[in-house]
């Protein structure tokens, strides 16, 4: 085995109505530097992971181990270095990019050479749900969902806005946040609830993006449910809006919150909002083109 890297972006899961289902890859990295060793070696150089340098404990090296046994193979002892511009547990799909890095880690090390369609589906049975996993491997902007154990997903072209990120100090695990929600919608609720997803998915393709912003703050699948934990839910989203923001969600299960403002506007949004929200990291950030990637000669 020669060294190598792996580099897999963050993601932005839901955007309002698009629960368990839509996701934007975004440009902010979990990186692991992988070399092949004679013992287990695990080195973290960011606030943003957890304190596990315990190769048994550690959940990357669980989910590359598990992968390569269901593959009858053992994963080899390497020495690795891991760096991460992503917040844990602020909704920013921290943990699916941590499966999505345990699978590339295992299907480099076992030569497993598995197609991408694997990889999501193994990555949707660990994480629950293909949202962020989906962008997290693929890139861009996903539309997915599990039908009869198939990952299914479409991607649409990139909307032309820009996305800030109001990322709070405190974080929220996502098992939390999906506690509050409820077991069973009627069947009107159901149907609203997706035409309102429906209407946002259309409106984004059409490049509509006044009324891409209406249906995202619409949502009635989850956000009715977690605003409570979020904090400053309503400040943001009616603050954004006046500062023209075209829409103001959830990101993922929060309590990170998301907006898509208009091109121009997306420094002078964030100018206001360091003040407004001065305890916060508000960020200007783009979407990821690229997915997971190995990086020879690391
Ligand atoms: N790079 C990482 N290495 C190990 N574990 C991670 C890593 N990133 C995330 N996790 C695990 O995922 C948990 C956060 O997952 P979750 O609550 O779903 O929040 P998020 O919105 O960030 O995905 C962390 O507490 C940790 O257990
Ligand atoms: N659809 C999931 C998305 C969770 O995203 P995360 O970034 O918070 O892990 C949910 O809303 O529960």
């Amino acid at each position: 085995m020669k060294s190598f890297g792996i580099r897999v972006p963050a993601s932005s899961a839901n955007i309002g109505p698009g629960f368990d289902s839509m996701g934007l890859a975004l440009n902010l990295y979990l990186t692991l530097k992988v070399s092949p060793s004679d013992k287990w070696e695990i080195t973290q150089h960011s606030p943003n992971l957890p304190e596990q340098t315990d190769y048994d404990n550690h959940y990357i090296i669980q989910v590359a181990r598990s992968v390569a046994a269901n593959w009858n193979q053992e994963l080899p002892a390497c020495s690795i270095t891991i760096e991460s511009e992503i917040p844990l547990a602020r909704g920013l799909g921290s943990s699916a990019s941590a499966i999505v890095a345990g699978i590339e880690l295992a299907d480099q090390a076992c030569n497993l050479n598995l197609t991408q369609e694997q990889k999501l589906e193994i990555g949707t049975e660990i994480e629950g749900h293909p949202d962020n996993v989906a962008p997290a491997l693929v890139g861009g902007f996903i539309i997915s969902t599990v039908v009869n154990d198939d990952v299914d997903w479409a991607s649409l072209q990139d909307p032309d806005l820009e996305v800030i990120l109001y990322i709070p100090g405190s974080d929220l695990k996502t098992e939390e946040a999906r506690s509050v929600l409820p077991e069973n919608y009627t069947r009107e609720h159901a149907a609203s609830a997706s035409a309102i997803s429906n209407v946002l998915i259309a409106s984004l393709a059409a490049g509509d993006y006044s009324l891409a912003g209406k249906m995202m703050e619409q949502d009635v699948f989850h956000e009715p449910y977690r605003a409570s934990m979020i904090p400053n839910y309503h400040d943001i989203r009616r603050e954004a809006k006046q500062q023209g923001a075209y829409g103001t969600v959830i990101s993922g299960a929060g309590p990170t919150m998301m907006s898509f403002v208009p091109k121009d506007k997306g420094q002078m949004i964030v100018a206001h909002f360091q003040e407004f929200l001065p305890d916060y990291q508000v960020v200007l950030l783009q979407a990821d083109h690229t997915g997971s990637s190995i990086i020879s000669n690391f």
